[in-house]
C-alpha cells in the first residue's frame, strides 16, 4: 500500500537561487505604506491577483475565516479618514508628554490617498461552533485572517503595490460606516495604491519612533527568557529628528 504513490502529492525541491532570493526580497522590502501611494487605480486583475494570494493563506481547521471588503469611493474614505482622525487625537493624548509632539509628526495613513481600501474581516463562525484547532484557542481565527494580510503585502509588493494598515480607529465607527455586523471582527483596514518609492528601512525607524530589534536578542534555547532592556525611542533617534543631525 506504501509503495503506490499518492496521486494528491507534486514532486517538490527547493527554489532555484534566483526564486528564493525574489521570496526574500519581497519579505526585506515590504513596508508599511502611508505617503508614497499614486493615484492611478489598481486594475481588477491585479486587485484578484492580489485577494487570491491573500485567500491562499492558512487557516485553523482549513476555516477560511476572512472576507475582503473593497473601498474605492472617495466620500467613504473620507469617512472612515474622519473616525481615523477622532481616534488618532485620542492616541496622541495617550503617550507621555514629551513623545506627543513626535507621535503628531507621524503620518499614520493614507486611507484618502489610496485609491484602494480593503476591510479585511474576520467570521468567528464561518465554521461553525467547533473548528479543528481552534477549540482550546477562540484567536485562531483571527490570526489565520492575519495570515492572509501578510500574503496580500508580500504579493503587493511583488507587484508594486504598495499597502498601509491602519489600526487607529473605533472598530465600532467603522463597522457602522461599513454596515459589518456586529459578531463580525475587523482584522485588518488596508490601504492599497501603486508606489514608485518605499522606504528602504521602516518608516518608524527613521523618524526616529523605534528601532528594530537585534534579532539575537529575541532567539532562545529550552525556555523563554527575558529580553535585555533596551529604550524606546533611542538617543539615535532623537538625532535623527533634529535638523543638522
Ligand atoms: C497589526 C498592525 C497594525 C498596524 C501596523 C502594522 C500591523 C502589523 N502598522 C504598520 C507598522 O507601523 C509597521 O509595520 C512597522 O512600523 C514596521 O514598518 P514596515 O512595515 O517594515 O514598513 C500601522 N502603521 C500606521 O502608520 N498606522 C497604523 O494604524 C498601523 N497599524
Amino acid at each position: 500500500m506504501h509503495d503506490r504513490p499518492n496521486e494528491f502529492l507534486v514532486r517538490t525541491a527547493p527554489f532555484a537561487d534566483q526564486d528564493k532570493q525574489a521570496v526574500y526580497r519581497a519579505i526585506h522590502t515590504r513596508r508599511d505604506v502611508r505617503d508614497q501611494f499614486l493615484s492611478d487605480p489598481l486594475p481588477d486583475d491585479l486587485v484578484r491577483r492580489l485577494l487570491e494570494a491573500a485567500h491562499a493563506a492558512p487557516s485553523v481547521g482549513f476555516m477560511q475565516p476572512w472576507s475582503f471588503l473593497l473601498i474605492r469611493s472617495a466620500r467613504k474614505r473620507e469617512a472612515i479618514w474622519q473616525a481615523f482622525r477622532r481616534a488618532n487625537e485620542e492616541a496622541e493624548a495617550m503617550f507621555p508628554v514629551e513623545q506627543r509632539d513626535a507621535y503628531r509628526s507621524l503620518k499614520l495613513e493614507g486611507i484618502r490617498k489610496a485609491p484602494l481600501n480593503i476591510c479585511v474581516t474576520c467570521d468567528p463562525d464561518r465554521a461553525g461552533p467547533v473548528v479543528l484547532g481552534r477549540t482550546h484557542d477562540p484567536r485562531m481565527d483571527a490570526f489565520s485572517t492575519v495570515c492572509a494580510i501578510q500574503n496580500l503585502w508580500l504579493a503587493a509588493r511583488a507587484e508594486g503595490v504598495g499597502l498601509g494598515w491602519v489600526s487607529i480607529f473605533h472598530e465600532s465607527e467603522v463597522k457602522a460606516l461599513l454596515g459589518i455586523p456586529e459578531r463580525i471582527q475587523i482584522i485588518g483596514y488596508l490601504c492599497l495604491g501603486y508606489v514608485d518609492e518605499l522606504y528602504a528601512t521602516p518608516e518608524l525607524e527613521v523618524k526616529g519612533w523605534r528601532k528594530r530589534m537585534p534579532l539575537d536578542d529575541l532567539i532562545f534555547e529550552e525556555s523563554w527568557g527575558q529580553i535585555a532592556e533596551r529604550p524606546i525611542t533611542p538617543a539615535a533617534a532623537v538625532d535623527l529628528m533634529s535638523p543638522g543631525s
